[in-house]
């Protein structure tokens, strides 16, 4: 699914990601590491978003720097903040305006845009503003807008750091529920419980690949040394 072959990252004259070498294809993948440690440049590079300095990126055997747009669409992302995400000020609008990009027939688009509000609890939201939503709210229709394009892959960069503990299980129950594999980068270590495997980076470098019980108890034993 993932591949990164001796992949350095340079962020304006700074090494932020050294030597990655990775192979993942499990259903769900933490990625977990101090501030500044690289998790946010390692999610941007799996969609293309950053291009590697160094060696190669491939998902389902995209190159995503040869091919950006390719990658883009097996990758759906997913920022932090929804607001980065929303282009339009209409749920629906918003949600329906991916899918005119890709050319789909008008007669498709209303129903998969209500299918995937309805996915994420959001049904009867499709003619409320993005702005007036609460935070979860608006986060949830980040998510069902990139999930109406289905990709084949989602990456997640600290979903739910704005959110609150009622909102972050919504959005939680929702990446549970997606039927396709996740890749998530988050502070908050309580939400990789059930996950495959998570990365610890430590550095721009992976210092731990493991397990969530065994990789966080490494993040501690970093984050106290
Ligand atoms: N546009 C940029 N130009 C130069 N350096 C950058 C740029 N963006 C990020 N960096 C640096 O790259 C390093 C890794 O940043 P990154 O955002 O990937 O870390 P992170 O682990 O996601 O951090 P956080 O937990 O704070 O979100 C940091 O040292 C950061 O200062």
């Amino acid at each position: 699914m993932i591949e990164l072959d001796g992949v350095d990252l340079d962020r304006g004259d700074r090494r932020v990601l050294s030597d990655l070498r990775l192979t993942l294809g499990e259903r769900r993948i933490g990625v977990v590491g101090a501030n500044g440690s690289g998790k946010s440049s390692f999610a941007r590079l799996l969609n293309g978003l950053l291009k590697p300095t160094r060696g190669t990126v491939r998902v389902f055997g995209t190159d995503t720097a040869a091919d950006p747009k390719a990658a883009r669409r097996h990758v759906g992302f997913l920022f932090q903040n929804p607001d980065h995400q929303i282009v339009y000020p209409g749920v629906a609008e918003d949600l329906a305006f991916g899918l005119k990009n890709r050319d789909l027939p008008k007669s498709e688009i209303g129903p998969r845009v209500e299918a995937a509000l309805a996915r994420f609890g959001l049904a009867g939201f499709g003619e409320r503003l993005a702005h007036e939503l609460s935070g979860g709210e608006r986060q949830l229709v980040a998510l069902a807008g990139i999930m109406v394009l289905e990709p084949r892959l989602l990456v997640l960069d600290e979903p739910t750091t704005l959110l609150d503990l009622r909102n972050t299980r919504r959005v939680m129950a929702a990446v549970e529920a997606a039927d396709r594999p996740v890749v998530m980068a988050t502070h908050d270590l309580a939400l990789l419980d059930g996950f495959d495997r998570v990365l610890v980076f430590d550095r721009g470098r992976v210092a731990c690949d493991a397990p969530p019980i065994e990789a966080l108890a490494a993040y501690r034993r970093i984050a106290e040394a």
